[in-house]
Order: C-alpha cells, then structure tokens, then sequence
C-alpha cells in the first residue's frame, strides 16, 4: 500500500467516528483533506452535521463540498475533532504542524470532548523528533525567539513560503521556526521550555490530547490509545 493509500484509507475509516448531529472539528493536511473529502460524501448522502476547521484551507474545502461550516465563535463545543499528524509516539504524543496550522488545530481540538489521530504507519515513532518541531512566532519577537530557541539547543530555522518567495506565514499572520532538534526524550519538559519565551505563540508539541489514533497500513486500519 502507498501512503497516499493509506492516508485514503484511514480518511475513510475515520468517518465512522461522526454520527448524525455532531458538531465535528476539521483537522489540516493531505490526510485531513482526504478525511474531510469521504465526510463530504457521507453529508451528500443524507448525514447531518455541523463543522469547524482548523485552517481556511479546510474551511474552504468543506464549504465547497456543501458541508455546514462555521468557526468556532459560533459553535464551541465539539463532539468531536479528527485531524493528521507528522509524528504520533507510545502514551499519544504528537508532533503537528507540517501544515502551519497547529495553533488553530490546538484550539479546536481543545474544543472537542474526542480527539482523533489519523495517520499511516510512517508517522509512528518510538521517540518523537525525527520530524522538525514547528513553533509559532510573533513577527517582531522572530529574533528573540530564535536566539533563544538556539540557546535550548532546539536548532531552529525559519520557515519559507511554499513558493519559496518570503518567509510563511500562518493563518494568523504569523511566523514559523522549524526545530530540527533530534529526539525530544522529555516532550513535557520542551513544551514547557518553549512556551516559556515571551514571543512564541504556539508549538507543535501536543501532549495529553489525542484519545485515539487510527493508523493505516499494510494490515489496514489499526487503532493507538494513550
Ligand atoms: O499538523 C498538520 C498541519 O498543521 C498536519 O496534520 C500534519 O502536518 C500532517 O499532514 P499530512 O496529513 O499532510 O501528512
């Protein structure tokens, strides 16, 4: 099975998870797409939901496919959150934000009762920290906070433009520092050492929030509790 298999694979299997009259959270990235696209068919077909997304980019697309979308102003309370991840490890955690969008994508999964992961078996690590850990920067603390991220031994580079042409940027304007860190042994210990500088506004780390993780492979779909 390729990945892009994979990844339909368990966009598939996650909309088992959404039943009639939930208000549901749409995660960010090519599984998410993937996922938000096979709800779109169920909504086609008669199931009734409202929905939220972590990004414009799943905003628009749900918005597209028909689907009842607000923000979350509008509907904080979520049954439900289903989202992707760039690495998930033993107990849970996550490393997100390959896409740009792990402040939304924390907040709503924090609006959500359930967090679900949904990933193929690539994004599954022992330890994370092969994937560079995004952190999110106000614009004008960008130096500080690298200066300071340097000094943590946390090895950031800033984040260019998918075009290549300027610096990204997120949904919120702001920027991102790539932390090609290495293994992350005590991921508690580094959120808590980033969320410390004055100037970060969110990091990828997501600890303590998924409840299930549905993982898509050569065996199919299998699933990861904390
Ligand atoms: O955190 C994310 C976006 O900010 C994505 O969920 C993560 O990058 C995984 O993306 P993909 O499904 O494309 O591999």
């Amino acid at each position: 099975m390729t990945q892009d298999e994979a990844k339909a694979l368990v966009g598939k299997r996650a909309v088992e998870f959404v039943q009639d009259g939930m208000a549901v959270g749409l995660g960010t990235g090519s599984t998410s797409t993937l996922f938000i696209k096979a709800l779109g068919e169920r909504v086609k077909q008669g199931l009734k939901i409202r929905c939220v997304a972590s990004s414009d980019a799943s905003h628009n697309l749900a918005a597209s496919l028909g689907m009842d979308i607000t923000t979350l102003d509008k509907l904080p309370d979520l049954d439900v959150y289903i989202d992707g991840a760039d690495e998930v490890a033993p107990g849970l955690t996550l490393i997100k934000g390959g896409g740009g969008a792990m402040l939304r994508e924390k907040i709503v999964a924090s609006s959500a009762k359930k967090f679900i992961v949904v990933v193929d078996q690539t994004k599954v690590v022992k330890t994370l920290g092969r994937f560079p850990l995004p952190v999110e920067v106000i614009k004008m603390a960008l130096p500080l906070v690298h200066s300071k991220l340097a000094a943590l031994g946390l090895n950031p580079s800033q984040r260019p433009a998918k075009n290549g042409d300027g610096p990204y940027l997120t949904d919120e304007g702001n920027y991102i520092l790539d932390c090609a860190c290495g293994q992350i042994p005590d991921p508690a210990a580094t959120a808590a050492a980033i969320r410390g500088i004055v100037g970060v506004v969110e990091h990828g780390l997501f600890l303590n929030m998924a409840s299930l993780a549905l993982i898509a492979g050569d065996g199919g779909v299998t699933e990861m509790y904390p």
